[in-house]
């Protein structure tokens, strides 16, 4: 079947990158994003392309050369479901924060609601598509609510996970290591598999398309996101031993990285991993593997988390020692906020606990970041504070130990200390001289992304400390 019509549930950091390359590499498709979060689906009509609500690298030009011509963006959710052949489900899966499977399982409800709706609203036979990441078997939940709430119509389920990173989605999804497509093995599943198959060999050559049943896929995608943490997990628990020791945790990454079996890619240490999925979808992958009474599968993964909260716990206790034992009204200047460069997202970045710990030993925290809010940064904190039940008045009081900047310099100024939380290109490129002068000596870099030049930094009087540098 030709697909003419695609809607896609979920106007986030997928949802949106994934369809503007759709619609951008498919012109003769109609692609309509929908989201029922209005000011969202607003700033992607945004005529400024600044203020469209993802910032990645390429994505407004792509936007501004698909949207109008075969992409849009809608909350009349109704009338995408209708009019489309094919339908991605691409909303938030984020962990459990209450009842069965609190602080774990992946939270299915928007997902499910998602299926609700379309078997309500469906006047056609539709190919569903999981592009959330789900746990392994949720596309057989998804077939009995259609099947048992529609109105007699025919589903095909898909699952079609996503592997793009934020701050390299449009290069991702143009130049894919592969896309994956799961269906059943059933004729009509086969058919629905070459639809979805189909566009993607608009732009993607048929080595880069991979199929297989629904189950393998759907595992796939927690799987890849597993090898993918353990690996930060992995040289991030050898820092510490790197510091320990006096061996430089660059030069054991790149001594390995040199075994063609081991690779280079994804041993760069930190002060931890952070981003809305690795951490949850680990979590979903432990509780599926308790849920299935296998405990040492899932005590294995489960280190992978405990060791990224310990490696940013260290980061903090790192900086707390190293001012002579406590921050208590000084002043550390954060240069990031973010995950992780080239993103404006937010979501679990290391920034966020290591802020919490110094906050907790009364440390102000300056911060500047390129491209994230004071709204943002201050919302974050709340969120943490409101989740671990502090009040009100508790969570207005700590608020004020934060202070957002739109100059590095300003935020530097007077600072006791520098932390580096995200690995911004435009840290490196910072007159240290004049940032130094104007610090309380001794001035101390903490470096959690070991991006700036030590040695130029130590010859200017800087007192530098990076991670697993020993
Ligand atoms: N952020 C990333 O880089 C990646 C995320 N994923 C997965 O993709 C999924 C989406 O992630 P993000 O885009 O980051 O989330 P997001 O939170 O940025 O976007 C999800 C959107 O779905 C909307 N939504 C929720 N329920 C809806 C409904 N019933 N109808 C219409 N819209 C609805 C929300 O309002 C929100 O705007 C998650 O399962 C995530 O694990 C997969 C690969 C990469
Ligand atoms: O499922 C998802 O959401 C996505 O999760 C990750 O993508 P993302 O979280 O956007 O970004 P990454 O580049 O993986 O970085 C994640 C975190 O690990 C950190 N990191 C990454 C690599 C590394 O060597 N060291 C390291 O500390 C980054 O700074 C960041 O905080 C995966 O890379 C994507 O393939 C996947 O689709």
């Amino acid at each position: 079947m030709k697909i003419k019509n695609i809607c896609c549930l979920g106007a986030g950091y997928v949802g949106g990158p994934t369809m503007s390359v759709i619609a951008l590499k498919c012109p003769e498709i109609k692609v309509t994003v929908v989201d029922l979060n209005e000011s969202r689906i607003a700033a992607w009509n945004e005529e400024n392309l600044d203020n469209l609500p993802v910032y990645e690298p390429g994505l407004a030009e792509v936007v501004n050369e698909a949207r109008g011509r075969n992409l849009f963006f809608s909350t009349d959710v109704d009338s995408a479901i209708e009019a489309a052949d094919m339908i991605f489900i691409a909303v938030n899966t984020p962990t459990k924060n209450y009842g069965e499977g609190k602080g774990m399982a992946a939270d299915l409800k928007f997902v499910e609601l998602c299926a609700r709706q379309i078997a309500r609203i469906a006047k056609s036979d539709k190919i569903i598509v999981e592009k959330s990441t789900l746990p392994v078997r949720t596309a057989e939940t998804l077939q009995t609510i259609l099947d048992h709430t529609g109105n007699g119509y025919k589903f095909e389920v898909l699952s079609n996970p996503e592997f793009l990173a934020e701050g390299t989605a449009i290069n991702d999804l143009l130049n894919a290591d592969r896309v994956l497509i799961g269906g059943k093995q059933t004729e009509s599943g086969q058919k629905a598999i070459q639809s979805l198959v189909d566009i993607y060999a608009n732009w993607l050559s048929p080595k880069q398309i991979l199929t297989t049943n629904v189950w393998s896929s759907e595992l796939s995608k927690l799987t890849a996101n597993a090898f993918l943490a353990q690996r930060i997990s992995s040289i991030n628990a050898l820092s510490a031993l790197c510091e320990a020791t006096e061996a430089d945790v660059d030069e054991v990454a790149a001594a390995i990285g040199t075994d063609s079996r081991i690779g280079s890619k994804f041993l760069k240490a930190s002060v931890g991993f952070g981003g809305s999925c690795f951490q949850k979808d680990i979590l979903n992958l432990v509780y599926l593997c308790r849920y299935f009474n296998l405990p040492e599968v899932a005590n294995y993964w489960e280190q992978i988390i405990i060791l990224n909260d310990y490696q940013k716990y260290r980061f903090a206790k790192k900086i707390i020692t190293s001012l002579f034992n406590t921050v208590s009204g000084k002043k550390i200047t954060f240069l990031g906020w973010a995950f992780k460069k080239d993103t404006n997202d937010t979501r679990e970045s290391a920034s966020i606990y290591v802020a919490e710990h110094l906050i907790e030993d009364g440390a102000e925290i300056h911060v500047y970041d390129p491209k994230v809010s004071e709204q943002k940064i201050k919302a974050d904190m709340r969120y943490l504070w409101e989740e671990k039940g502090l009040t009100d008045q508790k969570i207005e009081s700590k608020l004020k130990q934060i202070f957002v900047y739109q100059s590095p310099l300003e935020a530097a100024h007077q600072a006791h200390a520098i932390a580096v939380l995200t690995e911004w290109d435009e840290f490196k490129t910072y007159d240290w001289n004049s940032i130094y002068i104007n610090m309380y000596k001794p001035a101390f870099v903490f470096d959690g992304r070991n991006i700036l030049d030590a040695e130029k930094l130590a010859s200017i009087g800087f007192q530098i400390k990076g991670i697993g540098k020993g």
